[in-house]
């Protein structure tokens, strides 16, 4: 079963973390794919559905998502899953409600493969959302440009983008020629996410990976039948071992509150502004700003600057919004600013004669 199991990423430290649970008769698997409170579960050599026996007051974020292992109380009267074992990093999303909780999209997730598309000017502040997605979740981003065969200067784009991609390895590819898969392989992890937006090739380079047509893509969707309605897998085990994590849920993630996978994106950044002369230096118009000579010498983009303003003011909106204090003090200085507004219309009003 071990075997098995490790063609799926169980590796001797998981083994460890799982004595004790084996103790208590129970099996570890991994989750496959979330339904609704029903969990696909891989084994190895078989997929099972179970459920999760979740506790009152359980944050969501406890509960049992794509890539956790799980321990198993295989009962006769079905599978329940009794836990799920420390993730060692995980892709979050902060949800839409009002409670300061996550949902995590995919657990357990060492490499996270951003797929950049060739074929159209590159949109880094795209990019540079998804790094901080990859680096917030504690896994290694790999950003991969799909599509060569389509592209006129493959070098340029690639400089282009890896200098939006500090600490980041980039491979150009071509899932139609195969040009580039072998390095793509050789980086992959032993779980591997993808993340990119719409066309970027995701399906084709899941396909492509695992030897067969796991994903529909988008020429097959073409169909009249709508997008993503074919019930894909969501964790599909490789050829060679590993497995690869595409969950629409992820195709659709954004930065929230990830401060520290910002910092980590813009690292470069980072790094010259402990060198500007104020310690609280906004790198607009200060004396001596390290940020504001880098871009004065051509090593840093406006637009990259930019870039990383904004993902810093999104994460301090998600903050505020999951922040109960936070977002009571917003509120507040709102209603006082209205009513300020409010009282100042009135009294122009009773000027009026
Ligand atoms: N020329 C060329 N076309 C490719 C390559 N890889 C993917 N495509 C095409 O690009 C289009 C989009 O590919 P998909 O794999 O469906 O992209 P996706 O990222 O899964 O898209 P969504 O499902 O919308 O998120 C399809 O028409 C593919 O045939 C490639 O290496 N070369
Ligand atoms: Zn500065």
């Amino acid at each position: 079963m071990t075997d098995l199991l490790s063609a799926l990423g169980w590796d001797a430290d998981w083994e460890s973390t799982f004595a004790s649970y084996a103790d208590r008769g129970l099996v570890p698997a991994r989750v496959g794919r979330v339904d609704r409170g029903r969990f696909e579960v891989l084994t190895g050599d078989e997929t099972l559905l179970a459920l999760g026996q979740i506790g009152a007051g359980t944050l969501i974020e406890q509960q049992p998502a794509t890539g956790d292992w799980v321990a198993l109380d295989t009962q006769p009267e079905g599978l329940v899953i009794t836990d799920v074992l420390p993730r060692r990093t995980l892709i979050m999303r902060s949800s839409a409600g009002r409670r300061s909780e996550g949902q995590v999209m995919a657990a357990n997730v060492d490499t996270v493969l951003i797929a950049v598309p060739l074929e159209r000017e590159t949109k880094l502040g795209q990019l540079e959302r998804f790094l901080t997605v990859a680096w917030e979740s504690g896994g290694q981003p790999l950003v991969v440009l799909t599509k060569a065969d389509v592209a006129d200067d493959i070098e340029t784009a690639q400089l282009r983008v890896e200098e939006a991609a500090p600490g980041a390895t980039v491979l150009a590819l071509s899932a139609e020629t195969g040009e580039g898969m072998e390095a793509l392989r050789a980086a992959l992890g032993t779980t591997t996410a993808l993340l990119g937006q719409s066309g970027a090739g995701k399906s084709t380079l899941v396909n492509t990976l695992a030897g067969e047509e796991v994903m529909a893509t988008q020429e097959t969707r073409q169909d009249g039948k709508g997008r993503h309605t074919t019930t894909t897998r969501e964790l599909i085990a490789l050829p060679g071992g590993g497995v690869l994590i595409d969950t629409p849920g992820l195709r659709g993630i954004g930065v929230h509150d990830a401060s520290d996978g910002v910092a980590q994106s813009f690292s470069d950044i980072e790094e010259l502004a402990e060198a500007c002369r104020f310690a609280d230096c906004v790198h607009e118009t200060e004396p001596g700003c390290a940020v504001r000579g880098a871009i004065t010498d051509g090593h840093l983009t406006e637009r990259r600057l930019l870039s990383y303003r904004k993902q810093l003011r999104e994460v301090e909106w998600a903050g505020r919004r999951n922040d109960p204090a936070a977002r009571a003090a917003h509120a507040k200085r709102w209603a006082r600013m209205t009513q300020a507004n409010k009282g100042l219309g009135q009294t122009k009003r009773s000027d009026r004669p």
